[in-house]
């Protein structure tokens, strides 16, 4: 993924985006990143996966670890019920900020609350904001840090019976100790969803949905 990706995103966004409205910044997203050049979304096929999984969970509590310019947040946030929580996470400040602008760009300001720093000192913190637990996390973050990241929720307590954990890019980048460790774990009811790279339809990947039975 190119360097400054980011940032040649957020002009085209600022000359060519409808302001307030969440499908038409998802839709300008991934025009640009079929026409001018690819971005580490999840993308628009993975994404209709995501969608129908968060539909089919109905999920109040929500958390994303890995914002990046804050695509998937805005799909997410789109299917979440009015009295719903939602938290993405953000290690890299320049993607964050990027994420902030084009999540307020899209209205959906009030929906979405962006937390930056790394995803192992956030996730202790979430008791302490009065998060008794996720019923549905995004995993798309660092494919070296799924693993960690999902046995520190469930150490904190942030895992509950039904809890569904959906983890992008389990084939490309691909992540073999995380599908190993919840394949293998009888904690996890694991399904996996084949389906390609972003943008790139000729490049295998694959999302992993993992139902925590505690
Ligand atoms: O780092 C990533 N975090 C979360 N999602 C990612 C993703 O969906 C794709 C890629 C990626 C890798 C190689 C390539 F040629 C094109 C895209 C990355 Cl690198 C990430
Ligand atoms: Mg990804």
């Amino acid at each position: 993924t190119a360097e400054g990706f980011h940032l040649r995103l957020l002009e085209h966004v600022r000359k060519t985006v409808k302001p307030g409205d969440a499908s038409n910044m998802i839709a300008t997203i991934d025009n640009y990143c079929y026409t001018v050049e690819s971005g580490m979304n999840v993308g628009d096929v993975k994404g209709k996966i995501l969608d129908d999984i968060v539909l089919e969970t109905n999920p109040t509590t929500v958390l994303e670890l890995g914002t990046f310019c804050g695509y998937s947040a805005l799909r997410i946030a789109r299917n979440l019920p009015e009295n719903s929580r939602f938290f993405t996470v953000e290690f890299n400040p320049e993607h964050a900020a990027v994420a902030k602008e084009i999540i307020h760009t899209a209205g959906m300001d009030d929906k979405i609350q962006m937390l930056i720093g790394p995803s192992q000192e956030m996730i202790p913190q979430f008791k302490g904001m009065g998060v008794s637990h996720f019923d549905l996390v995004f995993v798309d973050h660092e494919k070296d840090l799924y693993k960690p990241d999902v046995i520190l929720l469930e150490k904190e307590g942030l895992l509950k019976k039904g809890s569904v954990i959906v983890a992008d890019n389990v084939v490309y980048p691909g992540s073999p100790d995380y599908i190993d460790y919840v394949r293998n774990n009888p904690k996890f009811k694991s399904t996996n969803y084949m389906s390609e790279l972003e943008y790139h339809k000729d490049v295998v990947d694959a999302i992993e949905k993992s139902i925590y039975i505690g």
